[in-house]
């Protein structure tokens, strides 16, 4: 490499009546042949541009040392001035030199963007739209850009170098792009989370999937709307509501009202378990307003919410509270999972939240989840507690309970007691047993028989009232579980026949799921109507 930039800085052309001595000869013969000189990777182009006082600091391709080597050799065959002279041998000027390295620059100015065409555009592949520069002029091609090409076979990839596409990969690219988006590169998580290192040699993979460790995206905080108890009592009672009016509208959708609708409108209350009443008092209004006139759904539900109102409003009264008494006695009843316990758990949170200083006690004693689940909701509600042993007579710890509860000066003791089926009469008699027991220490006591009834039961409600008030005294309700029931109409049937006041209603399992009973509110909501 160095050579041929001597050659090109040097002549050594001598005049030929002046041959050059033997042993000059014999000296710098082997010298001037290339394979006896250490060569660099790059022989053309960077070395001869740093003898020609190019930037040759610039051009480090660490062969650093190969680089002093050559200067070492340099130096080593490069002759001195004078010695030149004495050989015959005659300098270029300084221009004839800057010359040839201005030259060897061009060569490489022009070589060099070639020679870093992207793979991904290759020649003769641009869009028709897009102009040519070289056509247009815009990019002026040296005349000997071809010659040059020539000269780099190497350099200058004739082929693009193909991008692996999806088919290469035996995949189907009908519809992908070359480069996956954002969010779908391997290596980066889906939905443009932290990026991940790609890992060398990965494939390209289909859309939807992604490399790397799995990202845990923070669990995003929904704020959930406060809904008024209007809103949610309408949303528990939906599948009541919408089964109703669905059916009332399908009955007159373009009819006249007649007997025959009246009567399959009194058929399709009562089996929406409104109860005989109610239906007759919803169809004796609708036939003395709108008989043989046109009557649409809505005209239906409007009468239907008032006359269901009607019915309610007596029984939708507020759990009176007797505080003279210390405690005041709930005494809670009712069949297998109605909901008893829950349902004092939520009665605890309002009275204890109002001021009021509670006591729970544990009279289910069949049960040790019953057990276990009252306490919890004590311990929440910060309300006392009193329990015993499994299997322990219930009727005893209402005794302990009542003597506790006098003693600690709680307002309000409620007592649990265990589900029963009304038609166990052993059962019932121990529920008899309670009551006489708590009597005889308070002629009042108990003072609210509250019955917990599971609305899913429909009709069987009925009778579960009728027993438990013969047997327990029952005077106020509860009606549980009216959430996703299309029973809810059996309240209304309830209240009807036995006036018996309703206290609350719950409309789901959480704390605030229990709210009094207010008759036009359950009247609306039952048909489907708003507020
Ligand atoms: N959806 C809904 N579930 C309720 C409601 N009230 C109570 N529950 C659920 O009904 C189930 C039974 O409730 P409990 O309070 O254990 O009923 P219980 O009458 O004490 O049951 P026993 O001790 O077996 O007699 C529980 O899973 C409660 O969470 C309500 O208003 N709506």
């Amino acid at each position: 490499m160095a050579l041929s930039f001597i050659k090109k800085v040097f002549t050594f052309g001598k005049p030929a009546e002046e041959p050059v001595p033997a042993a000059v000869e014999r000296e710098l013969e082997p010298r001037s042949r290339d394979e006896d000189l250490p060569v660099a990777d790059d022989p053309v182009l960077a070395e001869e541009m740093d003898t020609a006082g190019g930037p040759a600091a610039d051009i480090d391709d660490g062969g650093g040392e190969a680089a002093v080597a050559e200067d070492d050799v340099e130096s080593s065959i490069l002759p001195a001035a004078d010695q030149l002279s004495d050989m015959g041998v005659v300098p270029l000027s300084l221009l004839e030199a800057e010359a040839a390295a201005e030259a060897e620059a061009e060569i490489q100015a022009v070589a060099e963007p070639v020679a870093e065409q992207p793979p991904s555009v290759p020649l003769g592949h641009l869009p028709h739209e897009a102009a040519d520069p070289v056509e247009t002029g815009a990019l002026e091609q040296p005349a000997d850009l071809e010659e040059i090409v020539e000269k780099l076979p190497e350099e200058v990839p004739a082929e693009p170098e193909e991008i692996p596409t999806e088919d290469d990969a035996g995949l189907d690219s009908s519809s992908q792009p070359i480069s996956p988006p954002v969010g779908e590169m391997p290596g980066r998580a889906e939905g443009g989370g932290p990026e991940v290192e790609p890992e060398t040699g990965s494939p390209i993979l289909p859309r939807g999937f992604a490399t790397g460790p799995k990202v845990v995206e923070p669990e995003p905080v929904v704020l959930q709307p406060k809904l008024s108890w209007f809103q949610r009592l309408r949303n528990g009672l939906a599948r009541t509501s919408s089964q109703l009016t669905g059916q009332i509208t399908a009955l007159f959708t373009k009819r006249k009202l007649d007997d025959e609708t009246l009567q399959d409108l009194e058929d399709l209350l009562i089996q929406a378990d409104l109860g005989v009443e109610t239906a007759m008092r919803v169809t004796d209004t609708l036939a003395s307003e709108r008989y043989g006139k046109d009557v649409t759904g809505e005209d239906v539900s409007r009468i239907m919410a008032s006359e269901i109102a009607k019915v309610l409003k007596p029984v939708a009264r507020p759990l009176q509270l007797d505080l003279s008494h210390k405690p005041h006695v709930i005494l809670v009843v009712g069949v297998n999972g109605t909901g008893k316990t829950t349902t004092i758990g939520k009665l605890a949170a309002k009275l204890s939240g109002a001021g009021l200083k509670v006591m729970l006690a544990a009279g289910d004693t069949f049960r040790a989840a019953a057990i276990e689940q009252l306490k919890i909701w004590a311990d929440r509600t910060k309300s006392e507690f009193i329990g015993t042993k499994l299997g322990a007579d219930a009727a005893g710890l209402a005794y302990d309970a009542f003597e506790q509860a006098k003693a600690k000066k709680c307002d309000v003791l409620i007592v649990d007691t265990a589900g029963r089926l009304q038609n166990k009469a052993e059962l019932m008699a121990e529920l008899e047993k309670i009551v006489r027991v708590l009597g005889k220490l308070d002629p009042d006591a108990p003072h609210t028989v509250l019955q917990t009834l599971d609305a899913t039961t429909g009709q069987n409600a009925l009778s579960q009232v009728e027993i438990f008030r013969n047997v327990a005294g029952v005077n106020g309700l509860i009606m549980t579980k009216l959430d996703g029931t299309a029973r809810g109409g059996i309240l209304v049937a309830i209240s009807a026949k036995h006036k018996l006041p309703v206290y609350f209603i719950g409309v789901g399992e959480g704390v605030e799921d229990l709210e009094p009973f207010e008759a036009e509110d359950f009247a609306h909501a039952i048909a489907g109507l708003g507020q």
